[in-house]
Parts: structure tokens; C-alpha cells; sequence
């Protein structure tokens, strides 16, 4: 998607660590017309497929995935919990998954009043590195019963593997930019196409 990499160019940093610095747009300070236009793209890739339910991640996914609903007849949209609540009651799915930017293992829970058997799911999140968001996210599905439908991304970074490793698996994976390498000396920033 072009408007997003554009944005990337001329706004992201890259960190050491393998960390692109995008929050002035995407996931601290948020860009809810480039949102809107990043559902725009998810809705065109995944036409023709029925999405009951978008499923994402706190806390980045969430504002990404409220904007793309509305591109999918105002889906419900449910983010899996990284921290058990007193507000979190009754049945839940839950799994354990390693945040790469706290670098440190989440509790990922999601009530089972939201995720059912017959949902036909739209994975969202706003970065794809190592794939062990999805990897939680693809598991609660499955003790769910419910059905991926595909999976849309905004940043994947495409030198880590995780995107290709679920292609791989089958997974329909739609991100908006693939960075294919990344210099944090030079502050290069190449996309694959
Ligand atoms: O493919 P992966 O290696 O799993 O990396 C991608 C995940 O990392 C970030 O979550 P993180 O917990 O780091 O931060 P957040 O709270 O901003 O969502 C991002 O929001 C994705 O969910
Ligand atoms: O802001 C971010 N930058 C990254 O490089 C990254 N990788 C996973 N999650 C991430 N979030």
C-alpha cells in the first residue's frame, strides 16, 4: 500500500533491535483516516470471503481493527486481554504469547462469550515480526472452534519470518508493507514487492 509506506518513509525510525519506530501514525499517535484507508485495502484482498468476527491484540491492534470493521459490515470487534481482570468473568479461551516489543511472556485471554464455533474470524494487528501475536491469536481460534478466515497486517517485517512462515501454512496473509530490510546506521528502509 503505497500511502503507507510513503508514510513509513517519511515518518518511521529504525531502532536497534530490529524495532521500526512507526508511532507517530500508527500505534501511539494515530492516523484514523490512514486507518480507514488500511480497512479500505483488507476489505478489497479478503472480498468475497464472509467475516463474522475481527479478532485482534491489545493494545495496538485495537484502534486499527475498530476502523477496519467498518469496512466489513461493522463486524464485531474482540481484543484478546493481556492481563486477567476482575472485570474479565466466566469462560475464557486463553493462551500465553511473548511481546516482542516488552520482551517478556502475556497471559492472551479472550472470554468464550466472544469467540464461538461458527465465527468466521479476520485476524488484524498493526506489526507482524516473529508471528507469536498470531501464533496466540491463531490458537484461541482454534479452542474456539472458529474458522481464520485471513489475517491483515499493516507492518510486517519480512526479514524476521513470521509472515512466511504462516503462508506457508496456508494462511491467507495480507500486509500493507512487507519491509524487507531496514539499517538502523543508515536509517534505510527497503519494502519487498
Ligand atoms: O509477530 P510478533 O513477533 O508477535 O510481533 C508483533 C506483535 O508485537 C507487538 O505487540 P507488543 O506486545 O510488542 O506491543 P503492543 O502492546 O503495542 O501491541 C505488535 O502489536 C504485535 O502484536
Ligand atoms: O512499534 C513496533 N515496532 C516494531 O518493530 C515491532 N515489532 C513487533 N511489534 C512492533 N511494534
Amino acid at each position: 500500500m503505497q500511502e503507507l509506506e510513503e508514510r513509513i518513509q517519511a515518518e518511521g525510525t529504525v531502532k536497534a533491535g530490529d524495532v521500526l519506530k512507526v508511532d507517530a501514525f500508527l500505534n501511539h499517535q494515530c492516523d484514523v483516516r490512514l486507518f480507514d484507508h488500511m480497512g479500505e485495502a483488507w476489505a478489497k484482498h479478503f472480498a468475497g470471503k464472509t467475516i463474522t468476527k475481527i479478532l485482534t491484540i491489545e493494545a495496538s491492534g485495537i484502534g486499527i481493527a475498530c476502523c477496519a470493521a467498518r469496512h466489513f459490515n461493522d463486524a464485531p470487534v474482540v481484543f484478546a486481554k493481556k492481563a486477567q481482570s476482575i472485570n474479565l468473568d466466566g469462560d475464557q479461551y486463553t493462551t500465553t504469547v511473548y511481546s516482542f516489543t516488552k520482551q517478556k511472556e502475556f497471559p492472551v485471554i479472550v472470554s468464550k462469550k466472544y469467540l464461538n464455533p461458527g465465527d468466521h474470524v479476520l485476524l488484524i494487528d498493526d506489526f507482524l515480526a516473529n508471528g507469536k501475536a498470531l501464533r496466540g491469536l491463531i490458537e484461541l481460534c482454534e479452542e474456539a472452534g472458529a474458522t481464520v478466515e485471513g489475517i491483515g497486517i499493516a507492518v510486517e517485517k519480512g526479514f524476521q519470518g513470521g509472515g512466511d512462515r504462516l503462508r506457508e501454512e496456508g494462511y491467507d496473509v495480507d500486509s500493507l508493507a512487507i519491509v524487507e530490510s531496514m539499517d538502523p546506521e543508515t536509517g534505510k528502509i527497503e519494502f519487498r514487492h
